[in-house]
């Protein structure tokens, strides 16, 4: 394992793939190709050199590319469900939660990541809102303004003590209760996330739009 950011014990990064990318509408989304490589594998290629191990949550019957550093297992219904089963998927002591939909993940936010790990064993990476923000009328237009400061926009990859993250799906299951993030199931715990700053380049490619973000993007890295 490399990282210059040391945490005590074993890593593994989890990452959901198992989605049917209904928004994209160009099948299974992490198989989706931006510049040659599919959006799995951008996210895999950037986390395995920082972590212990690899373990992607997959659509029943399909298999990883060849020679990705990683091994999988058959996502859940929802991405709560795919995260659980990862989750019981591995023995590290720390887990990374990365979407696969968030091909552009740099080394400087893995490492600010694990970083902030250890203070409370959970952090997330996210972006301070730089929109105006207001909530939808009852008739679909302009209604009541909220206030932006103080508000992040949630990113991954996500980092918690394993054992931690464990309990809160665990009681997210016993109560029936739906997230749509894993931070959100451990703060749900009183347990304390630590925020870190992320990186535009990190959004999650949901829309045809993002597609045409994401191969812009691709061929101007690429290009360096
Ligand atoms: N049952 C599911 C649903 C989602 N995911 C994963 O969770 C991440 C974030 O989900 P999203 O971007 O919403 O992907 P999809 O569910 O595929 O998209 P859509 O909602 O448009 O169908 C993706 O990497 C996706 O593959 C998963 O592992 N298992
Ligand atoms: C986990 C996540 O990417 C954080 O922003 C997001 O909540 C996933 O949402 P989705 O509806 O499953 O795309």
């Amino acid at each position: 394992m490399t990282g210059a950011c040391l945490l005590a014990g074993r890593v593994a990064a989890l990452v959901p793939a198992a989605g049917s990318g209904t928004r994209l509408g160009r099948g299974p989304k992490a198989f989706v190709e931006v510049a040659g490589l599919s959006l799995l594998e951008r996210s895999v290629r950037a986390l395995a050199p920082h972590v212990d191990e690899v373990i992607v949550a997959l659509p029943a019957g399909m298999e990883l590319p060849a020679g990705l550093p990683a091994r999988a297992v058959e996502g859940g219904d929802t991405r709560q469900a795919s995260v659980l089963k990862l989750l019981r998927a591995t023995d590290a002591d720390y887990v990374l939660i990365h979407d696969a939909a968030r091909p552009f993940l740099s080394e400087e936010v893995i490492h600010a990541l694990r970083e902030a790990i250890p203070e409370t064993g959970a952090a997330t990476v996210a972006l301070p809102v730089a929109d105006t923000l207001v909530r939808q009328s009852a008739a679909g237009d302009w209604g009541e303004p909220t206030a932006r400061e103080g508000l992040w926009a949630v990113q991954t990859p996500q980092g918690f003590r394993r054992e931690l993250l464990l309990a809160a799906h665990q009681q997210a299951e016993r109560d029936g209760y739906a997230a749509t993030d894993d931070a959100g199931l451990v703060a749900r715990l009183g347990v304390r996330v630590r925020l870190v700053p992320g990186d535009a380049r990190l959004f999650k490619v949901t829309t045809p739009g993002d597609l045409l973000l994401a191969e812009a993007l691709a061929a101007a890295e690429d290009r360096r």
